[in-house]
């Protein structure tokens, strides 16, 4: 009876509804776990919990020979097929390693007729498989022809498939799943199951027979499932749709395998409802011109059952019986004896061996069961058509095209014996079909075909395929492993392992010396990279080792460096000057008398030491004000590394009253280092970065020694330490350059301005003078050296000794200037005194020769124009250097302090006068810096100048004062 197209439909897709109507959730199984799934690893022996080896199994690949007990046996393939003739299986004989059937789907005004039980006549040609089934067939018949053959084969050991090929909308999905209802409801001989939900009930309910009616064996089945799609080439999970995209993997250890696919175990044909379900669900379906709901993407469901059998027969119960004692203690053989007798020995050597199973084994069999149901592939796509659907319909061609072409190829083969190469990797699905087309699989194909004539083409060309997969030949195996199979496989893996310590202990003790050492050498690199990452610190120290590293220098550094040098020759020549003007060894700048700091640049043994160790504690003292007088302090050098000596700048507490002192310096120390770090040398002194350049390097071991200052300082224990950095390069060639960089270091420098503040820290130069003759060569070879050693390396060295050299040539000048103006000071002091003496002589003689005091200022007039210069100084230095007063004058000392400033104002009246306004402006500059080192010098040198002189001269020589 012919069907009509209402009761296909009503019987049709069953996917939109599923979700609505089932819960998926509740309908997985409880016991189910995820894990890789192996399609060719069911001949390796399964691990059984209850199974125990004597050695542990390995999980590398073992091969085997011809005669290996554990090949597979291969049952006789004796069927000859031919494309056109398929020899009539007979009844009782084996089911042929690759059976092909034709289903025709119902249709009305169909041209194709069966016309024998595997005959199907299409026009004139008529066309031979295994079995053809009409329109008037029932799933059951399918069934019977297909499926059970292929659940007795699984149960078996053999690997089966079963694959459903055709055009779009010719009844593949319904002959292999069925509708939707039926698959949930109980099944029934005549109900609308599709072959799929059939193997399992009849799977399942084999293996609980087979369970149960067995006495003499004790079998234990376990069976796993998984459920892919191949939509456009990937391959998916449809029990977990999050996961696309899979790999398939084949190596030596697992096997050929899907990668991260979801395993579930499924003890009953409900759990595998549940799980065909919930993939169907989520199989991918779209609208092709002869089906609105077509399958769009290739489907395999997969079940892997293993089974393990334990015969319980009266040879092995002898068996049994003589392993007891091995397996169990005397008194429980005695308890065993007293039950056995009592019930039956049957049924206690049954529960010993269940219980002793992991010391006994019988036989395990795995096989797979692999179920297809490709997409129908369209010729005509509809008009309306999607990009999508296009694209989909193409890759369904393509795929099924490719799968042809494999069928092609392996039946080729068959043919001719030839090897040709099985292009299994052309695509996914081909590669996923690689044991079901040739391989070690019985294959069972349904062909579905749509009758009607506008299906012609698709119909023969899918009969075509039929008749060529028909020819290949596939060489399925029972997959299963004895006893003596393990005890083989036990031998060799003993043996293997005995190869592998031997080869391991071979490679060590080849290897081991070198090993350690390189291992050791590691270790000992990566402590070190870890050290220098973590303190660089650590590393400064040692900046006078040899280093190979290679040195970059920016232009930045450079230029940094260059303004250090700058500064330095700046403050140079103020030092240059003091010390050539008062010429001798000792430099005094006394604060107060309290408190002497000794910055000693002698000889290389000796040590430079400046006492601060009372500044500790005043540190955090808010009240101590912040120095004014360091308006431009100057950046300390880096100190010079020698590999043999070093210069070392001491910091000893020999002096803890003064405190006002230390706090000075303390706090110049920081100004220093805050003012002249620049920022990126700042940062990295502060990170843990390895110095990238020289000049970093060198700021960095002067940030160091700061460090430690400050350090020593802030801890009165530790100020005896004998850390220190050294001005070696400035002691030894320029020694007021290095009283200079010693006194930027401490941020000494008189205060300007404020003469009536005392300098905070005084120094004492102890052998300088002996060396004032240093040439700038010197100190440039000592730069240079400081430059590689503090460094470590020469790399780099020639553009900075080029900076260097301008920086030399550059203090060159200003030494040479700073000696003109010192000896102009000398002069201009020398002047001074008797100027004091002399004009005050003249002074009070012409008071003395006045007769009417109120009229001094008128006599004082007329003689300002004439006597100008006789008794007033001169306005510039040469005419100071010439002048002359008149040395017969009285002094008077009563009125000299009123005479004097009366002299002072007429002279500032005078001189506004006079001077022009540049060279005013001249003077006001040379004054500027003249009163600098008067002042100090006044300091210094209280016996040879009066202060109050000095500045009542500087006062009158300074008419804005
Ligand atoms: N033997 C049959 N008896 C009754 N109805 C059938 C039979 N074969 C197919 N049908 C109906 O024909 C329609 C299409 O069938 P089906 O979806 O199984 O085709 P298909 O080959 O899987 O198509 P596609 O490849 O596009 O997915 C469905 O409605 C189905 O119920």
């Amino acid at each position: 009876m012919v069907k009509s197209n209402s009761e296909f439909s009503e019987n049709s897709r069953f996917f939109g509804t599923i979700s609505a109507s089932v819960p998926l959730k509740n309908l997985l199984p409880k016991s189910t776990r995820r894990s890789k799934v192996r399609l060719d690893g069911e001949n390796i022996a399964p691990i059984n919990s209850n199974i125990q080896f004597r050695d542990p199994p390995i999980s590398a690949s073992i091969s085997f020979s011809k005669n290996s007990p554990l090949k597979p046996k291969v049952r006789d393939l004796k069927e000859d097929l031919t494309a056109t003739v398929v020899p009539q299986q007979l009844p009782g004989a084996p089911d042929p390693p690759v059976k092909v059937v034709v289903r025709i789907r119902p249709a009305n005004g169909t041209v194709i007729r069966k016309i024998s039980e595997d005959t199907i006549s299409i026009g004139e040609r008529n066309y031979r498989f295994d079995s053809v089934f009409d329109s008037n067939s029932t799933q059951g018949d399918v069934y019977e022809l297909v499926g059970a053959p292929l659940v007795k084969d699984a149960l078996s050991g053999y690997n089966t498939s079963l694959v459903a090929y055709g055009q779009t909308g010719s009844g593949k999905s319904y002959t292999m799943w069925g509708p939707f209802n039926s698959m949930v409801e109980a099944p029934s001989v005549s109900g609308l199951q599709g072959v799929v939900p059939r193997i399992f009930q009849d799977l399942f309910s084999k293996i609980q027979k087979d369970q149960e009616n067995n006495d003499d064996k004790l079998i234990n089945y376990q069976c796993r499932c998984s459920f892919l799609e191949v939509y456009d080439g990937k391959i998916s999970d449809l029990l977990d749709p999050t996961q696309r995209k899979l790999e398939l993997k084949d190596d030596a250890k697992n096997g050929f395998y899907v990668e991260n696919l979801t395993e579930e175990y499924v003890t009953s044909y409900e759990d595998v409802t549940q799980i065909l379900i919930k993939g169907l669900s989520n199989r991918k379906i779209g609208a092709t011109s002869k089906n609105s709901k077509s399958s769009r993407s290739h489907i395999m469901f997969t079940c892997i059952i293993e089974s393990w059998c334990k015969v319980v027969s009266a040879n092995f119960n002898f068996k049994l019986c003589l392993k007891l004692p091995l397996l169990f203690p005397l008194k429980h053989l005695v308890f065993i004896h007293y039950f056995a007798s009592q019930f039956s020995y049957s049924l206690v050597l049954k529960m010993i061996y269940q219980e002793s199973s992991s010391k006994c084994f019988g036989t395990s069999k795995t096989s797979r069961i692999s179920l297809v149901d490709l997409a129908g592939f369209d010729r005509n796509t509809l008009d309306d058509a999607s990009k999508q659907h296009a694209k989909e319909g193409k890759y369904i061609k393509k795929s099924t095209s490719q799968l042809g072409h494999l069928v092609n190829i392996i039946a080729k083969g068959r043919q001719s014996d030839k090897a040709e190469e099985v292009p299994y990797r052309s695509s996914c699905l081909t590669h996923l079909l690689r044991e079901s087309f040739g391989g070690n699989a019985k294959l069972s194909i349904i062909c579905a075909i749509s009758p009607d004539e506008k299906s012609n083409s698709e119909t023969l060309s899918t009969l075509r395929f039929g008749l060529r997969a028909k020819l290949m030949k596939n060489e399925p195996l029972v997959n299963e492993i004895t006893e003596d199979d393990v005890d083989g496989l036990s031998d060799q893996i003993r043996q293997l392992k005995e190869e592998l310590m031997r080869a391991k202990s071979s490679e060590c003790n080849s290897l081991s010396i070198n090993h350690g050492y390189f291992s050791g050498r590691k270790v000992r690199e990566s402590v070190n990279q870890l050290r220098i990452s973590l303190n660089r610190s650590l590393i400064l120290p040692r900046i006078d080792r040899d280093s190979e590293e290679d040195l970059c220098i920016n232009e930045d550094d450079v230029k940094q460096l260059r303004l250090q040098i700058d500064n330095i020759s700046s403050s140079h020549e103020e030092i240059f000057k003091e010390d050539s003007q008062i010429g001798e060894n000792t430099l005094i700048y006394s604060a107060e008398g309290t408190c002497e700091h000794y910055l000693s640049c002698s000889d290389e043994s000796e040590n430079e030491v400046i006492n601060s160790d009372e500044s500790q504690t005043e540190l955090s003292n808010n009240e101590c004000h912040q120095s004014t007088l360091l308006q431009d302090p100057v950046l300390s050098e880096s100190p010079k590394i020698k590999n043999s000596h070093r210069k070392s700048l001491a910091f000893l507490s020999n002096h803890p009253s003064n405190q006002d002192d230390a706090v000075e310096t303390s706090k110049n120390l920081d100004v220093l280092r805050q003012s002249h770090q620049p920022d990126h040398i700042k940062s990295s002194l502060r990170s843990s970065r390895i110095i990238p350049g020289p000049t970093e390097s060198i700021a960095a071991s002067l940030h160091r020694g700061l460090h430690i200052i400050d350090y020593h300082q802030k801890n009165p224990t530790a100020t005896r330490s004998s850390v220190s950095f050294s001005f070696e390069h400035l002691a030894l060639k320029q020694p007021c350059l290095s009283i200079d960089k010693a006194n930027a270091s401490a941020q000494t420098s008189p205060e300007e301005g404020k003469s009536s503040d005392p300098p905070p820290v005084s120094f004492v130069c102890m052998k300088c003078q002996g060396r004032g003759n240093a040439t700038s060569n010197e100190v440039e070879d000592s730069l240079k050296t400081c430059m590689v050693v503090a460094d470590g390396s020469s790399h780099g060295a020639k553009d900075i000794e080029k900076d260097l050299a301008l920086a030399i040539q550059r203090e060159k000048e200003l030494s040479s200037l700073c000696k003109e103006q010192a000896a102009q000071i000398e002069h201009l002091n020398q002047l001074l005194e008797k100027y004091n003496c002399e004009t005050h002589q003249n002074v009070i003689s012409s008071y003395r020769n006045s007769s009417n005091f109120s009229d001094r200022e008128n006599q004082l007039q007329p003689i300002y124009e004439d006597e100008h210069e006789k008794y007033y100084p001169p306005n510039s230095e040469n005419k100071l250097l010439t002048w002359k007063s008149d040395e017969n004058h009285e002094p008077e000392f009563i009125k000299e302090k009123c005479e004097i400033k009366e002299v002072q104002e007429n002279s500032n009246h005078s001189m506004q006068k006079s001077f022009s306004f540049e060279g005013r402006e001249a003077l006001l500059r040379e004054n500027e810096i003249l009163r600098n080192k008067l002042h100090s010098y006044n300091d210094a040198a209280p016996t040879r100048i009066s202060s109050d002189k000095l500045r009542s001269y500087l006062c009158c020589y300074n008419p804005s004062s």
